[in-house]
């Protein structure tokens, strides 16, 4: 699991920390790892020239004692100080006694020209807001002359709590952060921004933290975010064992399509057998089209009340205006998946009563029109939108887009899925998901796990589907087995 937490609880560890070792001690360790990834960047130090931002605060004087650290290995080190009369004192003077030239603000775009490699130390973790004037206009200078990037702690511009990039901020190749992750480093935009994180060790200790839907809120120690690896994903694997029977791996009910949207009810069958269920009940408009391409679906002609035995449902892929069936699910005592028109039609207090777990799964789009504002705004801040939808109806929510968040109903660490492609925005490529988180729900998985997993499978399906080139959403369903393999590693 990687973990990320607040500025606050950094800030709190960090203290805790220091009353430990000696002054200084911290930024030196942070200084040491994140000159080896400068040098790493650079291949060869002797000779290359490098740059670095300095702003006021200690994220500056992490960049002056690594730039310090390059210019006795020989590299043309040039510093520019964005506020010259606030700069870390003690980075300062080890930086000009390694030899270092400090260039003042009119300088900078002179010494960035011929730059092998930038270092952005402007604002670490104690950025508020977005970058102001003069940082903002050299941060867009340095793009425009693209040289390599290395972040010091995270790209300056980015919020380190939320990933909101508002204005200017730093596009970074490599970001080199020191003790854990941050939540910015890990969600969009601002993981786009960071690059290839490299975590370095300053000694930080902090637990690990409370998962989606795992109940205690978020605080101090606990993880605000969490991204599965392989290994978490692969302990979560619903696996058929000697007892198994079509039962006991979990049915799960579909209620999808329409006659205008057959093809959603396909797709979330074809998810739904492809995550593993003991088989699949289909309930809606689409059967002989769901028939057809998957004869071992269960079709039903009455309500989803009357289809048989079912151990979680999946409901709304498709169904246009079509709400016939959909209060019957939210009403089954057992799990529910709600995606796509499902989430627009379904009665929010009936949701909301629900005893069994629920899942909803809008895209940003669908995630606004829930919360009533701009799309925009969920995009923008995409933590703070799945943690109100899962408050405000008592559910798990996962939010879909880039960077999939999983938020539980009670707070706690929201997962986000690290294995996505850009390739997975696609028509119909959500209906899938939806097959395929429903099937975990119904082989026992709680809704977090199952919204997490499903994520993670779905996103190691889109790149093995794509590899590379444009692909379908049944492509994505049918290569779900191939990202079990992978987790498994088979
Ligand atoms: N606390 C610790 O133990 C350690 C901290 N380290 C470094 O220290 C950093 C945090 O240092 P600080 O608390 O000094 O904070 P920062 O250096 O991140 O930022 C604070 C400075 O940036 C300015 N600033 C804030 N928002 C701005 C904006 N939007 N536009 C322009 N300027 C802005 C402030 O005026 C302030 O002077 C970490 O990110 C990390 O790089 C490391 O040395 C490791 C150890
Ligand atoms: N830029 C992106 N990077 C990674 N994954 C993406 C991106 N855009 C969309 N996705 C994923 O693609 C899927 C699209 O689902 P959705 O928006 O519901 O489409 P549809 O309704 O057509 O099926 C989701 O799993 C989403 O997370
Ligand atoms: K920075």
């Amino acid at each position: 699991m990687r973990t990320a937490y607040t500025v606050e609880t950094v800030r709190a560890a960090e203290r805790e920390l220091m009353a430990r070792v000696p002054e200084g001690a911290l930024m030196q360790r942070a200084a040491a790892g994140l000159a080896v990834v400068c040098a790493e960047v650079l291949g060869k130090v002797y000779g290359s020239r490098v740059v670095l931002l300095v702003g006021s605060g200690d994220n500056g004087g992490d960049a002056l004692f690594a730039g310090a650290r390059l210019a006795r290995r020989g590299a043309g080190v040039s510093a520019v100080l964005l506020s010259p009369e606030r700069v870390h004192a003690g980075g300062l003077a080890a930086f000009r006694a390694a030899g270092g030239r400090v260039v003042a603000g009119e300088g900078a775009e002179g010494v960035l020209r011929g730059a092998d490699l930038v270092v952005d130390g402007i604002v670490g973790i104690g950025g508020k807001g977005g970058l102001r004037a003069p940082a903002s206009q050299l941060v867009s200078s340095v793009r425009a002359l693209g040289a390599p990037v290395v972040a010091v702690d995270l790209p300056s511009g980015v919020d380190a709590d939320s990933g909101v990039v508002v204005g200017e901020a730093v596009r970074a190749d490599v970001t080199v952060t020191f003790g854990v992750y941050k939540p910015g480093l890990l969600i969009d935009p601002g993981r786009e921004y960071a690059g290839v994180v490299r975590l370095v060790d300053i000694g930080l200790e902090l637990g690990v933290g409370v998962g989606a839907g795992g109940g205690a809120g978020a605080g101090v120690g606990e993880a605000e975010v969490e991204a599965f690896q392989y290994a978490d994903v692969a302990s979560l694997l619903p696996l058929p064992t000697g007892e198994s029977d079509k039962y006991r791996r979990g049915v799960v009910g579909i209620v999808a399509g329409s006659a205008r949207y057959p093809g959603a009810a396909v797709l979330a069958v074809g998810g739904a057998l492809r995550g593993g269920a003991g088989a699949v009940r289909y309930v809606g408009r689409a059967a002989d089209a769901v028939i057809a391409r998957f004869p071992e679906a269960l079709v039903s002609a009455g309500p989803p009340s009357k289809a048989g035995r079912v151990q979680a449902w999946v409901a709304g892929p498709g169904l246009g205006d079509d709400a016939e069936g959909l209060a019957d699910v939210v009403g089954a005592d057992v799990p529910v998946l709600i995606d796509a028109d499902g989430l627009r039609l379904a009665d929010a207090a009936a949701v909301r009563g629900r005893g069994a777990p629920t899942l909803l799964t809008p895209h940003a789009g669908e995630a606004a029109a829930l919360l009533g504002v701009a799309r925009e705004e969920v995009e923008r801040g995409r933590l703070a939108a799945v943690r109100e939808l899962a408050g405000r109806y008592g559910a798990t929510v996962l939010l879909k887009g880039s960077t999939t968040l999983v938020a539980g109903p009670d707070g706690g660490a929201v997962r986000v899925n690290p294995t996505g492609t850009p390739w997975l925005a696609t028509a119909g490529s959500g209906d899938v998901l939806s097959g395929l988180a429903g099937a975990l729900l119904a082989a026992g998985l709680g809704a977090g796990d199952a919204g997490a997993v499903g994520a993670y499978l779905h996103g190691l399906a889109g790149r093995h589907a794509a590899d590379g080139a444009p692909v379908g959403a049944q492509d994505v369903a049918e290569a779900i087995p191939a990202a079990w393999r992978d987790v498994r590693g088979d």
